[in-house]
């Protein structure tokens, strides 16, 4: 099939799945194909706007801000851009790291200062290998990877739970702001009594409010 058929039949599809109620599972799978589609160039341009619309974020009360390094790979958001754009424009907001434990889905999260090493995982996810650990209860504001999110809020990530875990052990104001390369759905299907809602999303086209 010519690529240009191709990708409008992904697109058509893609469009009238999307507008159907889909469970978490399915939602992973359509979205994953969905990041795939994406030429690089597209990949490069959705960061630019990303970048923008993360710099549109109040950060007022904000002392500590936990973010995800991106699996470049899987084209996930290029969180660097956010980092950079931090360490230059609120010098003084610490930035945290997560590493991920994959034998109980739980992270341990590391500062982003002169003790900080970096190394790429397994998983293609750059992590903290050695540096200064940072408590939950300090962080302020939690950057959190989406494969999907909803109208009200609710997200869709791999699956693990590692997020829902580590939310759970954060202060209860602790601000939940997603960041997705792609518009929201209608609804999450299977939202379970783990899944806690988030405050805000930011897209490449705006910051949604829930
Ligand atoms: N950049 C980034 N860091 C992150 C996350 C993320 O989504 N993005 N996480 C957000 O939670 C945690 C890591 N979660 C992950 C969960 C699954 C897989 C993964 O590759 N899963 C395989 C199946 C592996 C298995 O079953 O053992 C797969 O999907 O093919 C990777 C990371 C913590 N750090
Ligand atoms: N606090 C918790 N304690 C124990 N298990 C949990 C907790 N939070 C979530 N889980 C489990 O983790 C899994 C998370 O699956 P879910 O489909 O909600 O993933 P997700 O929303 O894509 O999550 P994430 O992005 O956090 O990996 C579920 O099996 C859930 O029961």
């Amino acid at each position: 099939m010519p690529p240009f058929l191709e990708a409008f039949l992904f697109n058509k599809t893609f469009k009238l799945l999307a507008s159907l109620t889909l469970t978490k599972a399915e939602l992973r799978k359509l979205f994953i194909n969905k990041r795939k589609q994406l030429s690089l160039a597209e990949y490069g341009d959705l960061n630019q706007k990303l970048l923008l619309q993360f710099t549109q974020l109040d950060l007022q009360g904000v002392h500590c801000i936990h973010l995800f390094l991106p699996i470049h790979e899987r084209k996930e958001p290029d969180t660097f851009l956010m980092r950079e754009w931090l360490s230059n424009h609120h010098p003084q907001i610490t930035q945290v790291f997560p590493k991920a434990n994959f034998a109980d889905y739980t992270m341990q999260n590391f500062a982003d200062d002169a003790q900080l090493e970096l190394a790429t995982n397994a998983f293609g996810i750059p992590e903290p290998v050695n540096g200064n650990k940072i408590e939950t209860t300090t962080i302020d504001l939690i950057l959190i990877p989406l494969l999907a999110f909803d109208l009200k809020g609710y997200r869709v990530g791999y699956g693990k739970g590692f997020y829902d875990r580590f939310i759970a052990q954060c202060r209860p104001d602790v601000r939940l702001v997603g960041i997705s390369l792609f518009e929201p759905i209608e609804v999450v299907m299977d939202v379970n009594e783990f899944d806690q809602k988030m405050q805000q999303c930011i897209t490449p086209n705006k910051i949604y409010i829930f």
